[in-house]
């Protein structure tokens, strides 16, 4: 589980808050979808949550751990995937050699079969790889690390059309019960049918804490709006005009569109509040 609590953030140079008033609490066995617009502050959280970066207010703890102490059994059970990868300019295999020690649990059969699904050749010199192919790298190497915390920066970035497809699997595939996975994108359409939960940053904190199961009882999107549905989005597309619709039944789940719904928040942000069908959190306004 990582709790987050009261959490605020603002880099020296910029008393700016990033993060500020954050609160949340994520579960084991869940794909997290952090999506917000440019600057919103999700490379920030992911380093907060990381360790990388630490907190000026509040607390974060991942598991029982405080990743701002930097202790070597939460290294080894946590991995950031950054959007830009840097390697050393060292052979493929010399860095797997030194790299994989850090992590107790690290699965060297994974690795090797994750290689060869997205067709990486183990025994290549890093510098030769393309962007792309360092990436699929990062990935096959970040599951192997067997890590119960995986945190995903724009993991669709720079990779083909048979890769994105082929992460999807092998995300599928390959996260378990205990494993928390934090994927923060703006390619939503790349990854849609692998989140179970959505985060919304904006302002500072999140606008959205909810699962795409709750959102799609209470939102649906439509081309023919009924008299009776409350409008909070539309938008022009190749098929015609589509709705975002607020539902008054809370008991279907419904076409559910990701993106629709981040646009409507991002366009509409005085019409909705969203109820938290669990009680687990209050109510969210937006
Ligand atoms: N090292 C830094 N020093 C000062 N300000 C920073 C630093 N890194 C990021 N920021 C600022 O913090 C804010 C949040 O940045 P962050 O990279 O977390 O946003 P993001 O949501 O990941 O953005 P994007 O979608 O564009 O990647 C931005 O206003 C950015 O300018």
């Amino acid at each position: 589980m990582i709790t987050i609590k009261n959490l605020h953030f603002n880099y020296l140079r910029n008393k700016k808050p990033v993060i500020d008033r954050l609160c949340s609490v994520l579960l084991p066995g869940q794909i997290y979808g952090l999506l917000g617009l440019n600057g919103a502050g999700k490379t920030t959280l992911l380093k907060l949550i990381a360790g990388i970066a630490f907190p000026k207010e509040g607390k974060i703890q991942v598991f029982d751990k405080i990743p701002k102490e930097r202790k070597i059994d939460f290294l080894s059970d946590i991995y950031f995937f950054e959007d830009e990868v840097k390697l050393p300019f060292w052979s493929l295999q010399k860095w797997l050699k030194i790299y994989s020690s850090i992590y107790t649990s690290f699965d060297h059969v994974l690795f090797d079969e994750l290689l060869s699904q997205f067709d990486v050749d183990p025994d290549m010199h890093i510098s030769n790889l393309s962007y792309g192919q360092k990436k699929k790298l990062n990935i096959a190497f970040g599951l192997a690390t067997r890590a119960r915390v995986l945190l995903m920066d724009e993991p669709t970035n720079g990779l083909d059309i048979p890769s994105k497809s082929q992460l999807r699997k092998v995300l599928a595939k390959h996260t378990h019960e205990d494993a928390i996975i934090i994927i923060s994108t703006h390619q939503i359409r790349d990854i849609h049918p692998l989140i179970d939960h959505l985060l919304i940053l904006k302002d500072h904190h999140f606008v959205v804490d909810q699962t795409v199961e709750q959102l799609s009882k209470l939102f649906k999107v439509t081309a023919t709006p009924q008299e009776q549905d409350t409008v909070i989005y539309s938008e022009e597309s190749l098929y015609g005009k589509k709705y975002v619709v607020k539902t008054l039944d809370n008991l279907e789940e419904n076409v559910f569109d990701i993106e629709l719904f981040f646009n409507a928040i991002m366009t509409n942000p005085d019409s909705t509040t969203i109820p938290d069908l669990n009680n687990t959190k209050t109510y969210a306004s937006i």
